[in-house]
């Protein structure tokens, strides 16, 4: 895929590829935890980083998680854990450093001189599989943004290093001498890629501002939104099918949908609305992407409701829905009313589907996958959309010409 740092081969490095051609990447997860965490802090969340990690197709050949405080200024990591995380990556022939965190340029720089492998950090990761997934005009501009968004104070002024990530120790760098030429360089670089995002956002104002044009109408002629919303993998694309008759793609892979697709559904009693499903959420979701795709997150901004599918087979379920509606709050959707749905109910302990019932009484239970519970769904659905047409509407109203 352009411009993702894990197609372009690594100078000086063997090179395993996989079928498909791509490199085969080796990783270790390196985490951080809170000194309070007694339970391994973190833990979670490196989960969460290796599906990351394995849904962009990179092994994971272990971890390791550090008690610190504050992440080193220079390093990340204390210059003994540094040289610890050296020698696994040397056992375990490792050639890629994943940070669960957020690291600075100058922490990237600091962990790649001190292992001598390729350290990327999860907001890198994240970035990398938007850009494998991105389908649509819309979503390649998006995503390269949010890329070139997250490069551009990364650069280092010699040339390969411009794609980002194409990183780290390479290129023999601008030795002391030409120290001048390298910032001359690296403004040059600057500029191109400022003058690129322009172009990138000018494009993404065009395609927002027709897909407004359209939903606009849908307003004028009074067809209610719902729109999908929830965690990455809940099932929102599943029950989008299911509810709709679509053939969105659904895939056990995170982020697997970028772009909104609409489709019209229309309840038993001839109502119709329209159903929207939208790219899905995880914790930390980097907010170059979140600023990148903000017309695409809006869809759940602009809708009459908003449907929070919920994977109820997820021991992290709780967390995830905190998740959701903290982005939901930060796009401005939380004025939007929710419906909860748990859904993989088919896949759930019994007991852990009664305890997310007892938190959210009005939650529908339902399985994308066997259809139990989508009837009793459908017509919540239909009061819910009922409910925002004007009283008396009679039952044509709301038709899509
Ligand atoms: N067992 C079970 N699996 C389900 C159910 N609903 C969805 N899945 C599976 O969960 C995975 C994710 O489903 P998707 O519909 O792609 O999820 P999504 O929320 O659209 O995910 P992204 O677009 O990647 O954010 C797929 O492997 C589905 O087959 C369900 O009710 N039960
Ligand atoms: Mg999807």
């Amino acid at each position: 895929m352009p411009g993702t740092w894990l197609t372009g081969a690594h100078p000086g490095t063997a090179t395993r590829a996989d079928d498909a051609g791509r490199r085969q990447w080796r990783a270790i997860l390196l985490g951080l935890a809170d000194r309070d965490g007694s339970a391994p802090a973190g833990a979670d969340s490196l989960d969460e980083l290796e599906r990351l990690a394995a849904t962009d197709g990179i092994d994971v050949a272990d971890r390791m998680v550090q008690v610190r405080d504050r992440p080193d200024p220079a390093t990340y990591l204390g210059s003994g854990k540094v040289r610890e995380l050296a020698e696994r990556v040397e056992a375990d022939h490792a050639d890629l450093v994943i940070a669960d965190g957020e690291l600075t340029p100058a922490q990237v720089r600091g962990l790649e001189d001190g292992l001598g492998v390729r350290v990327v950090d999860r907001t890198g990761l994240i970035l990398d599989i938007f850009a494998e997934h991105a389908r649509s005009f819309e979503g390649k501009a998006q995503v390269e943004l949010a890329q070139l968004a997250y490069e551009l104070p990364r650069l280092r002024g010699h040339g390969r290093e411009m794609s980002r990530i194409g990183g780290g120790r390479v290129a023999g760098g601008a030795g002391m001498g030409v120290r001048g030429r390298g910032e001359m360089r690296l403004e040059i670089q600057r500029r191109h890629l400022r003058r690129r995002m322009r172009t990138l956002r000018e494009q993404v104002r065009r395609t927002a501002r027709r897909r407004e044009v359209t939903r606009r109408r849908r307003a004028r002629d009074r067809v209610p939104s719902v729109a999908i919303t929830g965690y990455t993998n809940a099932g929102k694309s599943a029950l989008l099918n299911r509810l709709a008759g679509a053939d969105a793609e659904v895939a056990d892979v995170l982020f697997a949908t970028l772009d909104p697709l609409v489709r019209q559904v229309r309840t038993r009693d001839g109502l119709t609305y329209t159903l929207t499903d939208t790219v899905g959420f995880v914790r930390r979701l980097p907010h170059q992407l979140v600023d990148a795709f903000r017309s695409t997150l809006e869809e759940v901004t602009q809708a009459d409701l908003a449907l929070h599918v919920v994977d109820a087979s997820s021991p992290e379920a709780t967390e995830h829905i905190a998740t959701v509606r903290r982005v939901l709050r930060d796009i401005g959707a939380d004025g939007v009313p929710e419906l909860l749905v748990l859904n993989k109910a088919d896949l759930a302990e019994p007991e852990a589907v009664a305890v997310l019932r007892r938190l959210h009484p009005d939650a529908v239970v339902v399985s994308a996958r066997t259809g139990q519970g989508l009837d009793g769904l459908r017509e919540v659905l239909r009061e819910r959309v009922r409910a925002l047409l004007p009283s008396a509407a009679p039952a044509d109203r709301g038709r899509i010409s």
